[in-house]
């Protein structure tokens, strides 16, 4: 589903990421975790196109669904991640204007599609009957619910999470993750989860430690990583 071919990144000079590959595949709920600045933060926002991998002319590092995302042009990739990817991104947050069944909405309009199941969403996020508040009236936890909602509304293949459960308490934190892991179970999605968390990582099927530039699957989450 989605293919990481030598994927590397520097910032000035400094490799964060150094020819990185791994293949990650649909259906799968996989945490990537590591220590602080070890670039896993920096992978996701190259995988949802945040940011530039460094690539020769012709490379490209990352595919999805057979397709070079270097192929492709600003608008061709654009149109291809609205379409095939949700966000759990604080760069990404609810928008404040709109109200919580708008925001829920967003992508379903920006990909021409029906919002029927924006109201779906709403429900299944515990939040029936809340849509025509706007995010000034929640809570954080609900704010989060409101932001998985919206990053699975319209099914998308690959789901891409940077610490959803960040600030959460454990009871809401868990009852977050048990929605993701629900809905990414019924669409067969893959999903990438960057976190910190032992417990959210629990929630996954597959653990990824990132460190010295490589992934590799482990059982083993470090105590200190609560
Ligand atoms: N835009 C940027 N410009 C310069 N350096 C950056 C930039 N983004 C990230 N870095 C550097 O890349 C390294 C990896 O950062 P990144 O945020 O990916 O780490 P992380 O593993 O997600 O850390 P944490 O667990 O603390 O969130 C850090 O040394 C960081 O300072």
């Amino acid at each position: 589903m989605l293919e990481l071919r030598n994927l590397s990144k520097s910032y000035g000079g400094r490799a964060v990421l150094d020819h990185l590959s791994w293949n990650f595949k649909a259906g799968e709920f996989v945490a990537i975790m590591g220590d602080s600045g070890v670039g896993k933060s920096t992978l996701l926002n190259l995988i949802a196109g945040l940011d530039t991998p460094d690539a020769a002319p012709g490379e490209s590092p990352i595919i999805v669904d057979g397709i070079p995302m270097s192929g492709l042009d600003d608008d061709a990739a654009t149109k291809l991640r609205r379409a095939r990817m949700g966000f759990i991104f604080q760069a990404f947050h609810v928008l404040p204007h709109l109200t919580l069944l708008q925001n829920i909405a967003l992508p379903l309009l920006l990909n021409g599609l029906s919002t029927t199941r924006a109201e779906e969403m709403l429900e299944a996020v515990g939040l029936g009957g809340r849509g025509h508040d706007f995010p000034h009236q929640i809570s954080g936890g609900q704010m989060q619910r409101v932001a998985i909602a919206r990053a699975l509304v319209h099914r998308p293949a690959l789901v891409l999470a940077d610490e959803p459960t960040g600030n959460l308490d454990p009871d809401t934190a868990d009852a977050i993750l048990t929605l993701l892991q629900r809905e990414i179970k019924a669409t067969g999605a893959c999903a990438i989860m960057v976190t910190h968390s032992q417990l959210a990582a629990k929630k996954t099927d597959k653990i990824l430690h990132l460190s010295g530039n490589r992934l590799q699957e482990t059982t083993i989450v470090k105590p200190f990583e609560q």
